[in-house]
């Protein structure tokens, strides 16, 4: 290969050019490997010894699509591309589409976004039934920018590309060929083979050569096409209400079938540039760094250190948390034991993760087959006897600080010495939990949030005595069971809890003063948040809100809202979605509506806590509601970040998605917060903090970092020592 090139040409003697895409680990489509490729394939077009050319991605990856961390360079308007729409339309389009030898995509692995376009460039695929092809750009905020809007629905029909586009599903080599959009499907060890023999069936006209931009035999006349279009923009409209590039993208296909492959390219490339420089491509860029960033920790995760391998895994405690731990570990194959107390309470527990698989049976997400053979992998105990060969245990016992203590003194007798020792403990102190054992340097946190199996952050929670090796296990576990696992230091609430403890207080204080608290819901859910702080109560439990409340009320007490109104819900028995009543009514299927009631409380707890109506809160706009709720967390996550809890902001950003539901094309708290400017959050946090009391206080840092004009984001240094 020649210096510099991202791409290899091999020439055989069978006059077939194999162009190979080297790029780890997915052989992504940086630029660089964008213009080798080109290099290449014009090189392979020039040969006198070449026939036909087969395209391949190195180590058992096609490509992953278009490089994510490249945007950046876009974004900033480097001039990347000589003229807009040279890869897709000069390269791709005229140089290999319509090049005068015919190209056969060999897939296998990963062909995503740009991949799989560069694929559907080609004249032919074969694909191994393993392979995972699809366009995920919508997650990104971006439409696919090479070709994909035009040629899919030429090959698998209209309605099923624009499925596979707005949802960003993935699909097998299997199911691709019955899509029509794989050639034919051959065993990995096959597939060179076959595609060279393939483009040379092309040359010989044994096999069609066809430029997918120009089929038409999978398009459906026009009336028929605009009624698909129309329920997928209605269906955009109600699923994605705050985005714009759904709809951008099903315009951008239907002016390739409207007016031609394309015209539907030129507009392609065309609302690709203006979508990459949106604040809701940046925010999802963001995130998808982020979150693969979580698990690189400076004096950590750059020690050298190896994972070591965890094959068993105990689980103290069946409950809610327990059974939905035990759930996510053995949905990854791990051997999980779990231990109960007596017979009845350890059916109890295997029942419930047994319905936990059951329910992906029933949902068609888990076959019968594989139901046994994950059950099969779980065993149910009642002593320690078991735990001599286990290579970790997951506590998630009621948080009461005795019992744990003394589960914490007894594993240390039964395990073995490399056994790690994790709580799923979601308030007590892990140090005063491991201050009776000789472990403590295996002792940490995993703090999984509910319903365990199915929310996919976890905070992995370090105390000073935490060994780094133990660190990098766990990390590892919490990727090898599908979750992000972002670090932690052994703090009161972690980073989500404590961040997000304002969240819930601030629309307690504005429903005591005078604000609806239903208009409260509308407006945070059409900020984009999966529900508002009064129905999120009510989800989480009246009696759990206030439990983890108090904690917070008795350390931080002058950071906390006097307001009565959720005690005087539960006082009367209003236990939220649980018994159908709290902030509002359920029905028996568990739909929720205002309940005119809610007043009473109100203004009982408004007289209770001596506080009057405010005319200015009463009538907030969406955009006062949304900052007052949300600038008071950005302040407890300025706090977070200032003390060294998280190691970088980032942290903050991918766990406010992931454990709280912030929208993730804001990018997360932090980054959404620097969108909008510490000055500017700083000054009203300082304005009502005037009228409305300490709770809204700015932080130091805060203070610090608006008299700066300086980016919250910005790394701490002293903190990120500290931790
Ligand atoms: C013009 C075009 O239409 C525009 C595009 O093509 S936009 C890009 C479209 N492609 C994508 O969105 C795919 C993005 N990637 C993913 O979704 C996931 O990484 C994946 C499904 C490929 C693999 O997931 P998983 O197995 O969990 O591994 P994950 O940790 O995410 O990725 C493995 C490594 O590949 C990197 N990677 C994956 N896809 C990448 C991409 N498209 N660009 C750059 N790096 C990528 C990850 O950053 C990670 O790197 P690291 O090991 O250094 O942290």
């Amino acid at each position: 290969m020649a210096k510099g090139r991202r791409t290899n040409l091999e020439v055989g003697a069978d006059g077939v050019a194999l162009i190979t895409i080297i790029n780890p680990p997915v052989n992504s489509l940086a630029f660089d490997v964008l213009y080798s490729l080109r290099d290449s394939y014009e090189e392979a077009i020039r040969r006198n010894d070449v026939k036909a050319i087969v395209i391949a991605g190195a180590n058992g990856n096609f490509s992953g699509g278009f490089d994510v961390g490249g945007f950046s360079e876009i974004q900033e308007g480097k001039n990347v591309e000589p003229k807009p729409g040279y890869i897709s339309v000069d390269v791709l389009t005229d140089i290999i589409e319509a090049g005068r030898k015919p190209a056969v995509a060999a897939i296998d692995g990963l062909v995503l976004g740009g991949g799989l376009e560069l694929a559907m460039v080609c004249h032919g695929r074969i694909s191994t039934p393993t392979a995972q092809l699809g366009q995920p750009e919508l997650q990104l905020g971006l439409i696919p920018g090479f070709g994909g809007t035009q040629r899919l629905p030429r090959l698998v029909g209209i309605s099923k590309a624009l499925e596979m586009i707005l949802t960003s599903k993935l699909v097998k080599g299997t199911e691709a060929q019955a899509l029509g959009l794989v050639d034919a499907v051959v065993l990995a060890q096959e597939l060179i083979g076959t595609a060279r023999q393939w483009a040379l069936d092309m040359v010989e006209g044994r096999k069609p050569w066809i430029a997918s931009l120009y089929r038409t035999d999978n398009l459906v006349p026009l009336v028929e096409a605009r009624k698909m279009f129309k329920l997928a923009r209605a269906q955009a409209g109600k699923t994605a209400h705050n985005l714009k590039h759904p709809s951008a993208c099903i315009d951008v296909i239907e002016e390739g079938i409207v007016s031609g492959g394309r015209a539907g390219l030129l507009k392609e490339v065309h609302e690709f540039r203006g979508l990459v420089q949106t604040d809701t491509c940046k925010s999802l860029i963001h995130i998808f760094l982020a979150q693969r960033g979580t698990t690189q920790v400076q004096g950590v995760t750059d020690l050298g250190l190896k994972p070591r391998r965890v094959r068993k895994v105990a689980v103290l405690g069946g409950g809610l948390m327990g059974s939905g731990i035990a759930t996510a570990l053995l949905l990854s194959n791990y051997s999980v034991i779990i231990k109960g107390t007596n017979e009845k309470s350890l059916e109890a527990m295997i029942g419930r993760v047994k319905a936990k698989l059951q329910s992906r049976v029933k949902k068609g997400a888990m076959s019968k087959e594989k139901f046994e053979k994950t059950v099969s992998l779980l065993k149910g105990v009642l002593d320690y006897e078991s735990f001599k060969d286990v290579d970790m245990v997951i506590e998630a016992v009621p948080e009461n600080i005795s019992l744990k203590q003394e589960i914490f003194s007894d594993l240390e007798k039964y395990c073995p010495p490399h056994c790690i020792f994790a709580t799923n403990t979601s308030t007590l102190d892990l140090d005063l939990i491991g201050s009776k054992t000789k472990s403590q340097d295996r002792i940490i946190g995993a703090h999984f949030f509910s319903p365990a199996h199915v929310m996919p952050l976890v905070e992995v929670v370090r105390t000073n005595k935490t060994s780094p090796q133990v660190i990098v296990d766990l990390l590892d576990v919490g990727k090898k069971i599908r979750k992000t696992p972002i670090l932690v230091r052994n703090s009161i609430g972690f980073a989500v809890n404590k961040t997000f403890f304002p969240y819930g207080q601030a629309a307690f204080m504005l429903a005591d003063r005078g604000a609806d608290p239903y208009q409260i819901d509308k407006a945070i859910t059409k900020f984009g948040m999966p529900m508002g702080p009064f129905r999120m109560a009510d989800m989480v439990g009246l009696s759990v809100s206030i439990v983890t409340g108090m904690k917070y009320v008795e350390k931080f007490p002058e950071r906390t809202i006097n307001t009565r109104i959720i005690h005087l819900l539960h006082e009367d028995k209003r236990e939220g979605e649980i018994n159908r009543k709290g902030f509002y009514l359920y029905d028996d299927r568990g739909k929720a509506r205002p309940d005119p009631e809610l007043r009473k409380y109100i203004e009982k707890s408004r007289s209770i806590s001596g506080v009057t109506i405010d005319p200015k809160l009463e009538k907030l706009s969406e955009k006062d509601i949304v900052e007052m709720v949300f600038f008071p967390v950005v302040n407890e996550a300025c706090r977070v970040f200032a003390e060294g809890v998280v190691v970088k902001a980032a942290d903050l950003d991918i766990s406010s998605v992931m454990g709280m539901g912030f929208p993730a094309f804001r990018g997360g708290i932090m980054f959404w917060a620097d969108s909008i400017g510490s000055k500017y959050i700083y000054s009203r946090l300082e304005e009502w903090s005037k009228s409305y009391g300490e709770f809204f206080k700015p932080c130091d840092f805060l203070a610090e970092r608006a008299a700066q004009g300086a980016l919250l984001s910005s790394p701490v240094k002293q903190a990120q020592s500290r931790l």
